[in-house]
């Protein structure tokens, strides 16, 4: 253990560094008020200049309220990882901020995942900053020494899923139109390795392969049975269910728990960070296929047809053709050929 902490502290796991290295000045109780929704102060200084990141800070208990905020779907796009990646900094320098809750300001939807106009059309620089971006948030989040909620508002599928399981702890609005799940394989991409390993390490290894490969997309309820989210409650009362929950975590003194999610994550941050140039060039390599660029400007234009023809397009509606009319679709056998 006094290595793993040598090397944590020399740098080479700088996300984790920090798990060990920042003050843990607030090792007592946290006393959350009864109803708990009356605890977040007005905004602090973090949020992003844009907003497209809000935070309001609880300075009575040291938790922050982090909100997505780019409609329609709060897509992973460059800018806003680049954000993101910014406030988290900012929260875990902070040596009052003890947890993160992490939701979203749009209605409906968690994350809808990375942006995909981000993934097409583009140079091999931009694929390559941009999956930077993407690795950068995955190690800041799972290697996070804050306490750390996701309030899952909406639906979540493919990177917002993987936002969700950097968490400590998942709840989910009780809401049967949303899903959560890491969809890729349907796209005809590959989920990597590190969101591969985060999902196993939630769900472990059946539940895994049965997702992975039928990239599949779960209802709250059956996310539930299966641990991808630790608790269901109804949309209404998420926040003060994730604001309790949060001081059920914070009881814990912080050093205590900070080193015990350090020794849980260690081995699977390493994985990446032993070899993010590698991962870098695989996903450059796999993007800028031409094969791989069909199957995701048909996915995209699929998503812009299926509103065009189906009126309203509810996200209940727009999930169950992209879980059973794509498995059909000549989109899919063009994949198969790929
Ligand atoms: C060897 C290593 C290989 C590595 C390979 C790469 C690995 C990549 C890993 C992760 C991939 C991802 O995260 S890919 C993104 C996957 N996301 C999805 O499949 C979600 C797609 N979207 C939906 O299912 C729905 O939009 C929704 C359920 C999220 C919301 O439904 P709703 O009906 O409310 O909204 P609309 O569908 O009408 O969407 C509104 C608007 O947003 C656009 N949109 C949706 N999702 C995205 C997205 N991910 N990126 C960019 N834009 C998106 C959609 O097209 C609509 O646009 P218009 O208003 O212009 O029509």
């Amino acid at each position: 253990m006094a290595a793993v902490l040598r090397k944590l502290i020399q740098g080479r796991l700088p996300a984790l560094a920090g798990v060990l290295c920042r003050r843990s000045g607030n090792e007592g109780h946290l006393f959350l008020n009864s109803s708990g929704s009356t605890l977040m102060q007005p905004r602090c200084g973090y949020s992003s200049p844009t907003e497209s990141v809000i935070v309001e800070m609880d300075k009575a208990t040291g938790v922050a309220l982090l909100k997505l905020n780019i409609p329609p779907v709060n897509s992973l796009s460059l800018p806003l990882l680049t954000e993101l990646a910014i406030v988290l900094d900012k929260l875990e320098m902070d040596k009052h901020c003890r947890g993160l809750i992490l939701t979203s300001a749009v209605p409906n939807i968690f994350s809808a995942g990375l942006n995909l106009f981000d993934m097409m059309d583009k140079p091999n620089e931009h694929y390559s900053e941009f999956w930077r971006a993407v690795q950068e948030i995955w190690i800041k989040l799972y290697g996070s020494s804050l306490a750390n909620i996701a309030a899952i508002n909406g639906s979540s599928p493919a990177g917002g899923c993987l936002l969700a399981l950097c968490s400590d702890y998942r709840i989910m609005a009780n809401n049967p139109h949303f899903t959560i799940g890491l969809n890729e394989t349907r796209l005809g991409i590959v989920a990597p390795f590190w969101f591969k390993d985060t999902l196993l390490n939630t769900v472990g290894k059946r539940t895994t392969e049965i997702s992975l490969n039928l990239g599949a997309l779960y209802s709250p309820t059956e996310a539930l049975s299966l641990h991808l989210v630790d608790r269901l409650v109804p949309e209404t009362q998420l926040l003060s269910a994730a604001t309790e929950e949060m001081g059920r975590w914070l009881q814990v003194p912080d050093h205590a728990r900070q080193i015990t999610k350090s020794m849980i994550r260690k081995s699977t941050l390493e994985g990446l960070l032993n070899q993010r140039e590698a991962d870098i060039k695989n996903f450059v390599e796999f993007i800028s296929r031409d094969s791989i660029q069909k199957s995701l400007q048909f996915y995209a234009q699929s998503l812009q047809k299926q509103k065009q023809h189906i009126h309203p397009p509810s996200s209940s509606c727009r999930q169950q053709i992209s879980s059973v009319t794509f498995a059909r679709s000549p989109w899919y056998s063009l994949i198969q050929r790929s």
